[in-house]
């Protein structure tokens, strides 16, 4: 089966919903309150992994081409049903994962296993570094210029693997591949502004490094607008920030990890890659990059996204750092670039093993 949006990737009440409940700086900058995307083009975003956790919520807010080894069919049924303009249609099992990609813009990845209590999401990546390196071999196949947004953990090393498999298929361009670490700023935004009384939609914390522990670090000193915060309140917010996920995978209590938040910030990350595909020049989120910023390859910042994916990697936000801010960022470099080298040994080898 084949798809394709009509209008917009969302249906009019979602796309509003979701716009006026994110804050992305880009919106605030200019003084708009939404972007329409261009009614006549058309965009296919295609979410594998859609039958899961993360996957059904997010296919409701981006209804495109829904992709799982289980049985998608009765998610894509329930969610034809919406009086939304986006199409839906169904693919199960790898035989049908090249239609499912053919023509996408933008490929969302959160096929995987999520962490039970005790794990770290380093556990998970005997199981889902497999995964990821068998679905980004289709996208190169089907879909290679296409922005990849890569969700399944661990993403510190996730997003290396879909870099060296790109590369072993000829096709990869940096720009196009993002590990998303938007829940990381949603998450950030919302503590501060609980924390400080602030409105919701006024605030925006960059968050830099990876997504684990303490490679997830929020720059409170770059909060906008200017937030005075004392020393135990930014110590208290950034260990919140940093164990988020495992403060979710405990309260669920072997039930899995963040869905609906993480639908909800995956779904900000595709607006934002639509918006920029559309032509928007306005469009900044933080994301996990191939990168030059801070001496490893890959490191999440706040980039500039553009129709050709990462425009401008936007590094000044690494400058003037506070000393616990400077003293975290050394902190967490000889974790990621060993969860980089781990991704790109675990490709390398297999490929190697292939030949
Ligand atoms: N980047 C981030 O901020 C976050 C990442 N995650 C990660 O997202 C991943 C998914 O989490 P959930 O949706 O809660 O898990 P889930 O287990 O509910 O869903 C995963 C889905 O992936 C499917 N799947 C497995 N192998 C597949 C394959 N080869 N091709 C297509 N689909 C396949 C499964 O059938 C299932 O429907 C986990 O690795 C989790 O750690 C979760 C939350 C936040
Ligand atoms: O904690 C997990 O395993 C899922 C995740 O990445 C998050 O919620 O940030």
């Amino acid at each position: 089966m084949n798809c394709e949006s009509e209008s917009s990737f969302l249906g009019k009440e979602s796309y509003a919903a979701l716009q006026n409940s994110s804050s992305p700086r880009s919106v605030k900058s200019t003084g708009r309150t939404q972007y329409h995307l261009n009614p006549q083009a058309s965009y296919k975003v295609a979410i594998l992994g859609a039958a899961g956790g993360i996957g059904q919520p997010l296919a409701l807010l981006v209804k495109i081409n829904l992709y799982d080894i289980a049985n998608v069919k009765g998610v894509a049924a329930d969610l034809s049903h919406c009086n939304t303009p986006a199409q839906v249609s169904d693919f199960t099992g790898p035989s049908e994962l090249a239609d499912c990609l053919k023509g996408v813009n933008v490929v969302v990845i959160p096929a995987g296993v999520p962490r039970k209590p005790g794990m770290t999401r380093d556990d998970l990546f005997n199981i889902n570094a497999s995964i990821v390196k068998t679905l980004v071999e289709a996208v190169a196949d089907n879909c290679p210029e296409a922005f990849i947004h890569v969700i399944s953990n661990p993403v510190n090393s996730t997003v290396p693997i879909a870099a060296e498999v790109l590369k072993q298929k000829g096709v990869y361009d940096p720009k196009k591949l993002f590990g998303v670490t938007t829940l990381d700023v949603v998450r950030a935004n919302t503590f501060v502004a609980q924390k400080k009384n602030l409105r919701l939609i006024d605030v925006d914390v960059p968050v830099i490094g990876g997504h684990a522990g303490i490679t997830i670090l929020p720059l409170l000193s770059k909060t906008k607008p200017s937030v005075c915060f004392t020393d135990e309140e930014i110590h208290e917010l950034t260990v919140r920030i940093q164990n988020a996920g495992t403060e979710v995978v405990e309260a669920k209590a072997g039930a899995g990890s963040a869905t609906l938040s993480m639908a909800y910030a995956a779904a900000r990350f595709v607006e934002s890659s639509l918006r920029a595909l559309d032509g928007d020049g306005d469009v900044y989120e933080c994301a996990y990059v191939q990168s030059d910023v801070a001496d490893l390859p890959f490191f999440a910042s706040r980039i500039k996204l553009g129709k050709k994916g990462v425009e401008a990697l936007i590094s000044s936000d690494l400058q003037g750092l506070t000393e616990y801010e400077q003293k975290a960022v050394e902190a967490l470099k000889a974790e990621l670039k060993s969860s980089i080298e781990k991704g790109v040994g675990f490709a390398q080898k297999q490929s190697v093993a292939a030949a």
